[in-house]
């Protein structure tokens, strides 16, 4: 159980690094490149919790086209695991077996989490699978792969909201913020 009067200062102190303006123009662009590629593909969109799922939906209200949601809960964070070590906790329930799936998730951090969930659905038999984040975090520890689409840059530090947790919380926050000194 945390303490609110903390919590509180964490978010009162915080730095404001993406607006909720900024998401939405970033969320728009990142729509329409979606748009382009799988209006005419009947993809499975894949949240992947807990992060993905505010994402999911702001990105899925601006798809209007036909889709399919499913989602999948795997962490590596909050655990003892160390590089693309994937705890599962649900798998998709959904037919992905030959189709177009998107990945949808907050942030490309290391980007561990999202290349170890690209590859279970290639080599469990999608036909393509796509992948996208709100944001990329800059710095240079991060695997090979990059997401497919992604909508904002943002630098090396501690960050929550839309969908980005501080210690279990604040990933209801309609921007994106930095802890302080963090
Ligand atoms: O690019 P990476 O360095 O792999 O980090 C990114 C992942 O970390 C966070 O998830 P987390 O495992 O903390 O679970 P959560 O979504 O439940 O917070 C985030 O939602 C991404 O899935
Ligand atoms: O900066 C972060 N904040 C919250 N969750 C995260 N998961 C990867 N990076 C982060």
């Amino acid at each position: 159980m945390h303490n609110i009067d903390e919590l509180n200062s964490i978010m009162n102190e915080a730095d404001c690094l993406i607006s909720e303006a900024e998401l939405n123009d970033a969320l728009d662009k990142m729509a329409k490149q979606i748009t382009n590629d799988l209006a005419d593909k009947l993809p499975l969109v894949i949240c992947v919790m807990n992060g993905g799922l505010l994402p999911t939906g702001a990105l899925m209200q601006r798809l209007q086209f036909p889709l399919e949601l499913d989602y999948v809960h795997a962490s590596r964070y909050g655990m003892e695991t160390t590089g693309s070590t994937l705890n599962w906790t649900r798998y998709p329930q959904a037919d992905f077996k030959g189709r177009d799936v998107l990945i949808v998730d907050d942030i490309f951090d290391q980007g561990h989490t999202l290349e170890a969930i690209i590859k279970w659905f290639e080599e469990n038999g999608a036909q393509n699978v796509y992948s996208a984040t709100v944001v990329n975090k800059l710095h240079n520890r991060k695997v090979d792969m990059r997401p497919d689409y992604n909508g904002l840059d943002v630098e090396d530090r501690f960050l929550f909201g839309y969908g980005m947790d501080y210690q279990g919380y604040f990933r209801n926050l309609q921007g994106i913020y930095a802890v302080k000194g963090k």
